[in-house]
């Protein structure tokens, strides 16, 4: 139902009544006001939304050009250079500056620990990842790979107490390491006490020790001869050793220690864009009302989980005693960013006084915003995000200077509506399109007021790498990619630029997406290489690898290792531009490129089947290998703008890719025979919505805007939609 405004607008009636009944009373805000102020916000800024997309097209345009029209000749930088100054790609070096963005919370200011992501759409996962502040080591080791699965040692059904004995050595491992004790070592504490304000651990012959670092004791629960919890802080981040004589584990255990909880998620990113499936009004409802629960603290979520109902709501905060007596109070909960969606995206909630639709982005700024208000409103709530006032919002896929001062602009209308001070509504910035790393600098300087991260968000920067350049030759494999001078340069200009620009203080320097949900034991090794880089957060998928991820920041001071990387050349721009092309030394067999394009052809029909026709945005895909991979819009974006790329220079043909959609088709519906209301695509593939999808998304993909995959899944999930 459509309800008509005023100028022959329209406005989606559950939209309106959701923001007139649950929103605006909460924000303080008048209806007649924000309405009224709302259209002139609408009509202001969406042609330029528009226009800022055209741009985008006719760069691209002109880069396709400029590459077909050098085919075959030897890649001279210089002249590609001048080429992409001169049609305003490249944008002219920014005069030096340091942010000033202010009230920005500790958790992103100061501190360095993991980042979150979950899609919002999903409230059981949100309100999981926003108490995924705290979780259980033990549970961590004991649930991955990271203690690995040997005989005798797999989880099974039933607890393994040859592997829970493994649990706790690894616990105690990282005890000894991270708060050693003056003598002897953890593995031996019979039991721990507070003695004034210090801890002491006593061993079973009754001699004691203290903490190498006495200052690592913090607070306590319980009586200091027989404590509850102990509260111990490295690098700012908080660990817990929690007792209890009669748990699970506590009663076989020397010191009777039940656990180790460990300060995980610091922030959590509640993600309306590329984990998501939101395609009309109805769905995006649900996404707000999500944001609505989580922001008043009281969203809850009723499931079934093994046979048993299970109800989850947000954590409380965490009070213990300090040593000298003083109440030591610790959130509960990730403190949450929500991440809108880009520019191109559009929906039908409404429409503007030309008849338009209103871009979707510019509705989730005003939605995200005002919510958000309602946190910063009522500032006594037991629940709040924010402790210092701000909102906190990424914004994604930004393309250069401009399309960053035009989302300022929009934020700081929003604050006007909705009554916030100015750069009350901070801005994250996904340093994820090739524009924008280029142009890094320019792009912090529009938002210095109010930028609260860049972050590199390398799977959409791989997407936008091969589609800016897609007619300058054949790609090389996926996984070469990742080892080529453009990405180490990428992923160091970012840090070299945000160190230029004062970020740390005021907010974080970013690093991206982990994404094998389930293979724990190679994160715990390869991604400590984030902290070590100069970033103070990083993305994990998933609670538990919060936590493990957390350990990486008590190994690493990344305010140390910034310090370090101040002086160092910065990574150079000529770098950042080599196209990591296929070379006429590099030999593919056809076993080589068939293998690739299985593989990235199983990777989007397992990913896009779930998104079409069950409406889910993020998914564990296995790969040609079976490793489950964390699937989203941005990783689709890779492996549809690789086909296309290859069988735009002829490396595969369309009747190979049809034989190959087929076969996976019939891989992923095996993969897939369990799942609820799944319909298999091989067995109809002439009327199947999602092997149309995939396939197109692959034979359209080079002409689609940048490579993004949304606007052809959208149109095939309105159809699946419609359908059922
Ligand atoms: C390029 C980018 O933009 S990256 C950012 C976008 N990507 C993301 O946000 C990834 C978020 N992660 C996820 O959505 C999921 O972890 C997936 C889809 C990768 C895997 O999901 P599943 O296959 O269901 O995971 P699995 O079965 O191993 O675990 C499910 C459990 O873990 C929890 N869980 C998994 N991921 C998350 C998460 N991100 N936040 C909170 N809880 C989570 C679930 O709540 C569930 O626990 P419950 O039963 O107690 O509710
Ligand atoms: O948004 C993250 C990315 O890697 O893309
Ligand atoms: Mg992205």
């Amino acid at each position: 139902m459509k309800l008509s405004l005023k100028n022959s607008s329209y406005m989606d009636a559950n939209f309106y009544n959701f923001i007139n009944e649950d929103v605006l009373p909460l924000a303080g805000v008048s209806r007649a006001d924000f309405w009224r102020e709302l259209e002139v916000l609408v009509d202001r800024f969406s042609p330029e939304n528009q226009q800022l997309l055209f741009q985008r097209d006719a760069l691209q345009a002109q880069i396709d050009e400029w590459h077909k029209s050098h085919q075959g000749e030897l890649f001279d930088a210089a002249l590609y250079t001048a080429f992409l100054t001169e049609i305003g790609y490249l944008e002219p070096e920014a005069d030096d500056f340091q942010v000033t963005t202010e009230n920005v919370d500790a958790e992103i200011a100061q501190l360095a620990g993991p980042q979150l992501v979950v899609p919002l759409k999903n409230a059981r996962f949100a309100l999981n990842a926003a108490n995924a502040r705290w979780g259980s080591l033990y549970d961590a080791l004991y649930g991955t790979d990271v203690i690995p699965y040997d005989a005798g040692l797999k989880p099974g059904k039933r607890y393994n107490p040859a592997r829970g004995q493994q649990v706790i050595q690894s616990g105690r491992d990282f005890l000894d390491e991270i708060f050693p004790l003056e003598t002897g070592s953890h593995h031996n504490v019979s039991s721990y006490v507070v003695y004034y304000q210090h801890l002491l651990a006593f061993f079973a012959d009754g001699s004691e020790t203290g903490l190498q670092d006495p200052g690592q004791f913090v607070a306590l629960n319980g009586h200091k001869e027989n404590p509850e919890s102990i509260l111990l802080k490295n690098n700012g981040l908080h660990v817990e050793l929690v007792f209890d004589r009669h748990g699970e584990v506590g009663k076989n255990d020397l010191a009777n220690l039940q656990d180790i909880q460990i300060e995980a998620a610091l922030t959590t990113i509640m993600d309306c864009e590329d984990s998501v499936a939101a395609v009309d009004a109805e769905d995006k409802l649900e996404v707000y009302r999500n944001w609505l629960g989580l922001v008043r603290g009281d969203l809850t979520a009723v499931f079934d989980k093994g046979g048993v109902a299970h109800t989850r709501r947000m954590n409380c905060d965490r009070v213990y005693t300090a040593g000298d007596g003083e109440e030591y109070r610790l959130p509960g909960r990730s403190l949450m960013l929500v991440r809108n969606v880009g520019l191109a995206m559009n929906c039908d909630i409404m429409q503007t006084s030309q008849g338009e639709f209103v871009p979707e982005g510019i509705i989730d700024a005003v939605v995200t915003g005002l919510i958000g208000a309602i946190d910063i409103r009522d500032s006594a709530r037991k629940k709040r995000n924010s402790r210092t006032g701000s909102v906190y919002i990424v914004k994604p896929k930004l393309h250069g200077s401009r399309e960053v001062a035009f989302t300022c602009a929009l934020f700081s209308a929003v604050e006007e509506l909705v009554g916030l001070t100015p750069n009350t509504l901070k801005i994250g910035i996904m340093d994820e399109e090739r524009r924008t790393t280029l142009n890094l600098k320019a792009c912090i300087r529009e938002a210095r007021e109010r930028v609260v991260f860049i972050n590199t968000g390398f799977l959409d920067r791989t997407g936008d790498e091969i589609h800016t350049s897609m007619h300058a030759g054949a790609f090389m494999p996926k996984a070469w990619l990742k080892e080529q001078p453009w990405i180490t340069a990428y992923e160091n200009n970012n840090v070299d630029v945000g160190l230029a620009c004062g970020l740390p203080g005021h907010g974080q320097i970013g690093k991206g997406m982990w994404p094998m949900p389930d293979e724990m034991e190679k994160m715990m090794a390869s991604k400590i290489a984030h902290p070590r880089a100069g970033a103070n957060t990083a993305w994990v998928p998933s609670p538990t690898a919060a936590v493990l991820h957390a350990l990486h920041y008590h190994r690493v001071d990344v305010g140390e290792v910034q310090d370090g990387l101040r002086e160092r050349a910065p990574a150079a721009r000529a770098e950042i531009m080599q196209i990591p092309l296929l070379s006429a030394e590099d030999t593919l067999s056809s076993a080589d490129i068939e293998r690739e394009l299985e593989n990235n052809i199983q990777g989007i029909l397992g990913y896009v089947v779930r998104w079409v026709e069950l409406g889910i945005g993020c998914s564990k895909v296995p790969d040609i290998n079976d490793i489950g991979l964390m699937e989203d819009r941005a990783t689709l974006r890779i492996s549809s703008q690789h086909i296309a790329n290859w069988l735009l220079h002829g490396l595969c043909s369309l009747d190979q890719l049809d034989t190959l959609l087929l076969r996976m088709a019939a891989v992923v519906d095996a993969q897939n025979a369990a799942t609820d209301g799944y319909q298999p695509m091989a067995t109809d593939p002439a009327t199947n919505l999602a092997l149309q999808a995939a396939r197109d998304l692959i034979v359209l993909g080079a002409e689609q805007p940048n490579g993004y995959t949304e606007h052809l899944l959208q149109k095939y999930r309105l159809q699946q939609k419609q359908r059922a």
